[in-house]
C-alpha cells in the first residue's frame, strides 16, 4: 500500500514537473510576442485573447490541476489519463488530449458523475453519449506548484467497486476563514447534476443546511457561462443573496472560478433601483428586530397576514385589474381644444390610443398619444394667419397641452399601489371596494403604513409590477439568469414579477424549508413557486447530504427538526466524526465573580475555551441583536478582536464574533457557541425550533449550547452525540 502510494508520488510529481515546464514554455512565448496597441480591429481581438492566455497561464502555473481521471472510450485503443483543472489549456504540439482539461468540459462530468462499479461510465458530449471505462479518480493537492497530497478515490485495479469519500472528509476537516471556498475538486455527483442543469429551466433546490447549495449555484453561474458562452454575458446574470454580508461572504468564489462581473444585489437593492426611489434604510432592521426580539410572542400566521398575503399572486390579481381600471378611463372626457377653432376629437385620440397604440403599456402608451397630440398641434399652428396669432396660439396650446396630459392618470407605481390600498383618493369611476377582496387587516395596516410613508419589503414586488405593467420590459433589459439565494424566504410573488425580467425562465432557486424563520413571509412549500411555471420549464432537485458540519452536530441538529418541526427534510451527514455536542447549564460548577452575571461569565468561558483551539472562526449565536450588543460589551473587555455582527454590515471579517442567529444565516464557523439555548428564548414554536436549528447547523466542527438548565423539548441529550458540562480543564 505503502509502495502503491509512494509510487502514485512519484508519477504524479513528474506529471506536474513535465506541466510546469510546458506552461512556463508557454507564457515565456506569449511574454516575448509584443504587445498590440494599434488601431486594427482583428489584432486587437487577438491581442485580448493573448493577453487572456497570459493571465490564465500565470495563474495555472500555480496550481494547474486538481483531479486525473484515467478513462478509456469504448471505440478506443488504449486508457488516456485526462488531467482536470479549474482552467483548461492546450498543449503546444498536437496532443490527443489537452494539457488541462477545464472542469467544466463535458469529459470532465465524468470525475464528478462516476459513482463506481464496474459497468461503463457515460458523459454527454456535443457529438453524443460517449461510453467507456473509468479505470482511476484521483485527487491531487498542488499548492504554489508543489505537489502536497494524493489521494486516489478510485481505482478500478485495486480498489474495489466504490467510490471512496476520504479526500471529501479530508476537505471537510479543514478549518474555514472569513470566505467561502469553491469545491472544483470534491463536487458531488448530486450537486453535479444541478451545476450542469440546462439553462432555461426554473430550478427549484430544496438543500438541508450545509449542503451546498451557495456553493453550487456559483459553480453553476461558471458552468452557464462556459457551456452557453454565445448566448450568456457576466453582466446579464445576477445572484440575489439576503443581505450585503452574505455577499461580500461568498464574494471569492467567483473569481476563483475566474468568473468576474456576475451581479449580486438584495432584492430590495435591486427593487429599488428599477423603481428609482430610496428605501429607508432602517426598515429591514426594525422588522427582524420586532421578530426575534423575544419568544413566544409571534403573532399567528395566516394567508392574511400582511407579508403572506402581498406576497401571493391574488394580489397580483387586483394589481391587473386596478392598471385596466385605470387604462379604461385615461383618455380625457372631453374634445382637445388648444385654441378656441381647433378641435382635436376625443374618438380620435380614442382611436390612437385603444387601436394604433394598444400594444404598448400604458405608461408608453400615454406618452405616444401625447406626442402624436403634440404633433397634430405644430400641423395645426401652421395655418395661423398671423405672426401675432400664432405666438397667441403656440401659448395657449401649450397651456392647455400641459393641462390636458394632467387629466389622464398619473401612472405612478407608488401612487397606483395607494390608492390600492385607498392610502390615497382613488378615481372616481373606481368600484367601492378593491376589485378584488383585499382582507380589511391587511387593507388597514397598509394603508395606515402608506400614509406614513413607511414601505416593507413586501410591498416591492407589488411596485415592481405595477412599474411593469405600465412600461414594460423591453427584451434587452432581462437577465440572462437569475440565482436566488435563501429562496424559502422570497414570495411567489417575487419569483413571479422576476420572471418578467428574466429570458427563458432561467432560474436557479434554493433554499431550505427547515431555515425559513421569516415566518411572517416566504413559502410553506416549494409547490408554491413551482407551480408559477408550465411543468416543462421548472425542475425540482433535493440535496440532503450535508457536508459541513460533524456527523454529531447534523445528528443532533436532525433531532430539533424531527421533534421541534416534525419535519422530514432531514441531512444525512458525510462520515466525518467530530466531538460530542456539549451542553452546559449556566449553573455547572463555574462561579461567577461578585456581581458577575454567571450567564456573561459562562459565555465568555466557552469563548476563551474554544478560541483557544485551532480554529479559525468562533461565533456566539444569540436570539435577539440586543443580546448580542449586551454579549458582546462583556467579551470584547477580553477578546479585543470580537466583531459584533448586526444587520448593516457590508462585510465579513472571520475571526471571532457574536450575532444573532438570524443574521447568521448561511454563514458558517469552526466552531458555535448557541447562547441561552433555552425554553426562556426558544419556545415550543416550530419557529423557535428552526430558529435553533439554523443557529446549530452553522458549525462545522464544534458546537456548544449553554442554557439556563431547561432546555427545549427538541433540544435532547443523546448518547455519542451530545455531551454535559464543561470539558476537563
Ligand atoms: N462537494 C463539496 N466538497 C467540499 N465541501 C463542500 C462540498 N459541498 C459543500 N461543501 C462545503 O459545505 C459548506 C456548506 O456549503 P454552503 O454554505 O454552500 O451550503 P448551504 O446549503 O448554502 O448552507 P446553508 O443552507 O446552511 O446556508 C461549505 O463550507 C462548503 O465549502
Amino acid at each position: 500500500m505503502e509502495d502503491n502510494f509512494q509510487s502514485a508520488y512519484q508519477e504524479e510529481e513528474d506529471r506536474l514537473n513535465h506541466a510546469l515546464v510546458e506552461i512556463d514554455a508557454t507564457l515565456e512565448k506569449l511574454r516575448s510576442t509584443p504587445v498590440y496597441t494599434g488601431h486594427d480591429y482583428t489584432e486587437q481581438v487577438l491581442e485580448d485573447s493573448r493577453e487572456q492566455k497570459r493571465k490564465d497561464l500565470a495563474k495555472l502555473r500555480q496550481e494547474p490541476y486538481f483531479g486525473r481521471l484515467d478513462f478509456q472510450g469504448k471505440d478506443e485503443e488504449e486508457r488516456k489519463a485526462l488531467y482536470i483543472g479549474k482552467i483548461g489549456a492546450d498543449r503546444e504540439q498536437v496532443s490527443d488530449r489537452p494539457l488541462v482539461i477545464d472542469w467544466r468540459a463535458p469529459v470532465a462530468s465524468l470525475f464528478y458523475s462516476f459513482t463506481g462499479g464496474t459497468e461503463l461510465a457515460s458523459y454527454e458530449a456535443p457529438e453524443g453519449l460517449i461510453e467507456g471505462l473509468v479505470y482511476l479518480k484521483r485527487n491531487v493537492v498542488i499548492r504554489k506548484q508543489i505537489l502536497e497530497r494524493v489521494a486516489d478515490t478510485y481505482n478500478r485495479d485495486s480498489d474495489g467497486p466504490a467510490v471512496s469519500d476520504e479526500f471529501l472528509v479530508y476537505r471537510l476537516g479543514e478549518n474555514k476563514d472569513n470566505r467561502l471556498r469553491d469545491i472544483v475538486s470534491t463536487i458531488q455527483e448530486e450537486q453535479d447534476k444541478i451545476i450542469r442543469a440546462a439553462k432555461n429551466t426554473a430550478l427549484v433546490i430544496q438543500g438541508v443546511a450545509g449542503s451546498g447549495k451557495t456553493t453550487v449555484a456559483l459553480h453553476r453561474l461558471a458552468f452557464l457561462l462556459y457551456q452557453y458562452k454565445d448566448q450568456v454575458s457576466a453582466e446579464r446574470m445576477i445572484i440575489f443573496a439576503p443581505n450585503r454580508m452574505f455577499l461580500d461572504y461568498i464574494s471569492d468564489v467567483l473569481p476563483e472560478l475566474g468568473v468576474g462581473n456576475i451581479m449580486q444585489s438584495t432584492f430590495p437593492d435591486w427593487a429599488a433601483q428599477v423603481l428609482e426611489i430610496t428605501l429607508p434604510e432602517q426598515d429591514a432592521a426594525e422588522t427582524m428586530n420586532r421578530w426575534f426580539e423575544t419568544s413566544g410572542s409571534m403573532p399567528v400566521i395566516t394567508e392574511e397576514t400582511p407579508g403572506r398575503f402581498k406576497g401571493s399572486t391574488v394580489l397580483m390579481e387586483i394589481i391587473e385589474s386596478s392598471i385596466k381600471l385605470l387604462e379604461g378611463g385615461a383618455v380625457p372626457e372631453d374634445d382637445f381644444i388648444p385654441w378656441e377653432g381647433a378641435v382635436l376629437k376625443r374618438s380620435v385620440i380614442l382611436h390612437w390610443h385603444n387601436e394604433e397604440y394598444a400594444p404598448y403599456p400604458p405608461g408608453k402608451r400615454k406618452e405616444r398619444v401625447m406626442a402624436r397630440i403634440h404633433r397634430w398641434i405644430e400641423m395645426e399652428l401652421k395655418k395661423s394667419p398671423s405672426a401675432a396669432a400664432l405666438k397667441e396660439r403656440k401659448k395657449k396650446g401649450a397651456q392647455r397641452e400641459k393641462a390636458y396630459s394632467a387629466k389622464w392618470p398619473k401612472y405612478d407605481p407608488l401612487n397606483i399601489y395607494k390608492q390600492i390600498f385607498r392610502a390615497v383618493k382613488v378615481p372616481a369611476d373606481w368600484p367601492e371596494g378593491p376589485p378584488v377582496l383585499i382582507p380589511a387587516a391587511v387593507l388597514k395596516e397598509t394603508a395606515r403604513e402608506l400614509k406614513k410613508g413607511i414601505l416593507r419589503e413586501e410591498d416591492l414586488p407589488p411596485l415592481l409590477y405595477i412599474h411593469y405593467l405600465l412600461n414594460g420590459n423591453e427584451g434587452k433589459d432581462r437577465f440572462d439568469h437569475i440565482v436566488i439565494d435563501e429562496a424559502q424566504d422570497f414570495s411567489p410573488f417575487q419569483i413571479a414579477v422576476l420572471d418578467l425580467y428574466v429570458k427563458g425562465h432561467s432560474f436557479t432557486i434554493l433554499g431550505d424549508l427547515s431555515q425559513g424563520i421569516h415566518a411572517y413571509k416566504g413559502v410553506h412549500a416549494w409547490e408554491e413557486m413551482q407551480s408559477l411555471f408550465a411543468p416543462e420549464h421548472t425542475a425540482y432537485h433535493a440535496l440532503t447530504r450535508s457536508y459541513r458540519s460533524t456527523m454529531e452536530i447534523i445528528e443532533f441538529a436532525n433531532i430539533i427538526l424531527s421533534a421541534g418541526v416534525n419535519s422530514p427534510l432531514l441531512a444525512v451527514p458525510v462520515f466525518r466524526s467530530g466531538n460530542p455536542v456539549r451542553l452546559i447549564s449556566y449553573a455547572d460548577h463555574l462561579t461567577a465573580a461578585a456581581g458577575e452575571d454567571p450567564r456573561s461569565r459562562a459565555v465568555a468561558a466557552a469563548l476563551a475555551a474554544l478560541s483557544g483551539r485551532e480554529y479559525r472562526t468562533v461565533a456566539v449565536l444569540t436570539r435577539s441583536l440586543r443580546e448580542a450588543q449586551e454579549l458582546h460589551a462583556v467579551l470584547v473587555q477580553e477578546h479585543a478582536d470580537i466583531h459584533l455582527i448586526d444587520g448593516s454590515m457590508t462585510s465579513y471579517q472571520g475571526g471571532l464574533s457574536v450575532l444573532p442567529v438570524y443574521l447568521s444565516k448561511g454563514l458558517e464557523f469552526d466552531a458555535a457557541i448557541l447562547a441561552d439555548a433555552d425554553q426562556d428564548h426558544y419556545g415550543p414554536a416550530p419557529w423557535d425550533a428552526k430558529l435553533m436549528y439554523v443557529g446549530c447547523t452553522r458549525a462545522l466542527h464544534e458546537l456548544w449550547l449553554l442554557h439556563n438548565g431547561k432546555l427545549p423539548a427538541y433540544v435532547q441529550a443523546t448518547e455519542d452525540v451530545t455531551i454535559n458540562g464543561w470539558p476537563e480543564a
